[in-house]
């Protein structure tokens, strides 16, 4: 066996969205902020990006994590996502399988029944409050960073589908969404392939026609996510979305092909910008939880704490709360004479 990378992992999912956490064999990554990192590996190491989300490593529906060093004297711990077309600033499953990996394996102390810590993740701090129980990590529950709608009700010609009414809002990333009903669309696992269609469309006509940019960072543009959204369907929820996350380039003249993933879980950076949005059009209050269902039935619990402001838009501080599980661990290698060093894609299941 030849040997030219080797990277330590864990394996570990939040309510079924896998996120895998590198804890081993990355270069040393440059940066004042955890965001100037993230920058550094996408200019400079993006390579282990694609060894480690496409096959054979790797599958659609995966998102990968690497641990590092913080900047900010505040955080006990840094950590960069990464995701098939993207490095997003922020990201609930994987702050959720972060803490579980971190608590779960000694790499921070596990304090029961209520380990405190700082993340600093790209998008800024995190504050998180783990329920730790016998050494396991029973629920995490962090403080994301400020979330904020951009256009409400706002009109996009969609090739094939004509106009659509949707919001654009960022909850650590920033999304389009809408509502499943105006396409006569249920939000129900069989439709997966026609949702994730849909919504790479929308995805990529709002782009074009609503482009967006953070007020405090230029360096984060959207909308890059899609969530579509439906009235509860389970008892004791509040909402249900399905949200697409992209995995290639939506092609306007193949809308047949595959680009995207259905989230496993009810995305929390998606449960953050749909309560963005309804506080911003007074259906959903400071205090009051707001639990969200994902495709699988796992759920999310979100709740405003406060209002701020971002630049110039109204602004909601969202908590956010879920619970991972660590499914394994491994050694991924890349052997020197491998034809296919950054892993590969094919048209079946990557569109
Ligand atoms: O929970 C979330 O925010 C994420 N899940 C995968 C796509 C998003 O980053």
């Amino acid at each position: 066996m030849q040997v030219s990378r080797m990277i330590t992992a864990v394996e570990a999912h939040a309510e079924g969205e896998p996120g895998r956490v590198i804890t081993g064999g990355m270069p040393h990554m440059p940066g004042n902020t955890v965001f100037e990192k993230m920058q550094w590996m996408q200019d400079h190491a993006d390579d282990i990006r694609l060894m480690m989300l496409r096959e054979p490593r790797g599958h659609p529906a995966l998102c990968c994590n690497v641990l590092v060093p913080p900047c900010d004297p505040h955080a006990d711990a840094g950590f960069i996502i990464m995701e098939q077309t993207e490095y997003p600033p922020m990201s609930g499953s994987n702050t959720i399988c972060v803490v579980t990996v971190l608590l779960e394996t000694g790499i921070l102390p596990m304090v029961e029944p209520v380990t405190q810590l700082t993340l600093e993740s790209p998008a800024g701090l995190l504050q998180v409050k783990a329920t730790c129980q016998n050494g396991k990590v029973t629920r995490v529950e962090f403080r994301n960073v400020p979330a904020f709608a951009v256009h409400l009700d706002a009109n996009i010609e969609v090739p094939g589908l004509g106009q659509v009414v949707v919001d654009v809002a960022w909850g650590g990333m920033f999304f389009v969404l809408a509502q499943a009903d105006q396409f006569g669309l249920d939000l129900v696992p069989e439709n997966g392939a026609r949702i994730v269609k849909l919504s790479e469309a929308l995805r990529a006509a709002c782009a074009e026609q609503l482009p967006v940019v953070h007020p405090d960072n230029p360096a984060i543009i959207g909308p890059t996510i899609t969530n579509l959204y439906a009235d509860p369907i389970a008892p004791g929820t509040d909402g249900l979305g399905a949200i697409t996350v992209s995995t290639g380039a939506f092609d306007p003249d193949r809308p047949e092909a595959l680009t995207g993933i259905l989230d496993r879980s009810p995305c929390g950076t998606g449960t953050c910008a749909k309560m963005a949005v309804l506080h911003a059009k007074g259906l959903l209050e400071i205090g009051q939880d707001y639990v969200n269902a994902g495709p699988m039935g796992t759920t999310f619990t979100g709740r405003i704490v406060e209002t701020t402001q971002v630049g110039p838009y109204p602004a909601i501080v969202p908590t956010l709360s879920g619970q991972g599980w660590i499914y394994g661990t491994a050694n991924w290698i890349r052997d020197p004479s491998d034809p296919f060093p950054n892993g590969y894609t094919i048209g079946d299941i990557w569109g």
